[in-house]
């Protein structure tokens, strides 16, 4: 079984040759998926509620170990708070330790959820066209709608200590000279060239389920293997406890453009091909916490998928 994403993918594929190497291995992306961290319905609106929860959950996976679930022992210098100032903030528990002391092995992708989505899908920006002034003029609106990010300096930027953040955009594309890339598409080639331990998908949703999760009798997907070739297959809940078998039923938003869950279930299996293990679950619970510390129960809930490679290996 395989799912294509409708969208073309704008960012090459690279050969392993050029596996970037860095100073320490990376240890997780994650993607913030709009669906949480936006009130993906409402033109522009932020979950505050969600998109605070999930920083304190990153900053407390991220932290070493020293102040894991503890104070927050960090040199503060936020100037954004005291414009005027140039005073430098220190926490009282302050102890040493470097400025922004976190495992800065992760790298952060967010969604743009109702941020760009609407701008692109009412002038198709995602089925290019930009010689038409109404794509043109949704490529500008659909950058303006989401603050820009510098992916040209991932590598140096994690090598200096720091967290990158991205996002997905409109972008110039070859074979359709413009199109939506999605912030799924972007962690996928990140993936590849970075190889994280693992991968995780937040979301609004507890994971991939058989059907729209809208429908209360959807249930909820725990594992999917992939083999060398890609095909996925669901093997926990077994198929036959499935109304339809091996298949996934999946609704898409009219003003959605890279594609919903559908992208993320293809960039997922496209990841777990490569040997890493991906989670996708729901945003600011304990199952979030667990996916971002990589740590997974059998009592964990959400969708893991992974490589049958790596299952015959244990
Ligand atoms: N079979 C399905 N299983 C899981 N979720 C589904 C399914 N069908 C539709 N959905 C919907 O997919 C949505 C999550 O996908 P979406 O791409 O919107 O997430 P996101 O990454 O958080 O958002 P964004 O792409 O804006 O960053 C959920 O709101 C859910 O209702
Ligand atoms: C500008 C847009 C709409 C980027 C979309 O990225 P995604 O929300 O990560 O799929």
């Amino acid at each position: 079984m395989e799912i294509r994403s409708e969208n073309p993918s704008p960012v090459r594929d690279s050969s392993p040759d050029e596996t970037l190497t860095q100073h320490k291995p990376l240890r997780c992306i994650v993607k913030l998926g709009g669906a949480a961290i936006t009130c993906k319905n409402e033109l522009e609106r932020i979950n505050e509620e969600s998109l605070v929860a999930v920083c304190h959950q990153l900053r407390e996976s991220m932290a070493p170990a020293k102040a894991a679930g503890g104070a927050a022992k960090i040199l503060g210098m936020d100037w954004s708070r005291r414009p005027d100032s140039h005073i430098v903030s220190v926490s009282d528990e302050f102890d040493g330790r470097p400025l922004l002391d976190v495992d800065g092995s992760f790298i952060i992708v967010h969604g743009a959820g109702s941020f760009g989505h609407f701008q692109a899908s009412r002038s198709r920006v995602h089925k290019g066209g930009l010689h038409l002034p109404l794509v043109q003029a949704g490529f500008v609106a659909t950058r303006i709608s989401i603050a820009s990010a510098d992916v040209s300096q991932i590598v140096s930027a994690l090598g200096a200590g720091f967290v990158p953040v991205l996002h997905g955009d409109a972008v110039l594309d070859h074979s359709q000279d413009c199109t939506i890339l999605s912030g799924d598409v972007i962690i996928r080639h990140l993936a590849k060239l970075l190889r994280p331990q693992y991968v995780v998908f937040l979301t609004d949703v507890l994971g991939v389920y058989d059907r729209p999760p809208a429908d209360r009798n959807a249930i909820l997907v725990r594992e999917i293997v992939v083999d060398e070739e890609g095909n996925w297959s669901i093997v926990r809940p077994p198929p036959e406890h499935l109304t339809r078998q091996a298949e996934v039923e999946i609704s898409v938003a009219s003003h959605d453009t890279t594609g919903g869950m559908e992208t993320k279930i293809a960039e997922a299996v496209a990841i777990a091909k490569l040997g890493i293990d991906v989670y996708i679950t729901m945003a600011g619970t304990e199952h979030s916490l667990s996916a971002l510390r990589g740590v997974i129960t059998t009592d964990w809930l959400g969708t893991v998928i992974r490589s049958t490679l790596k299952i015959n290996m244990v």
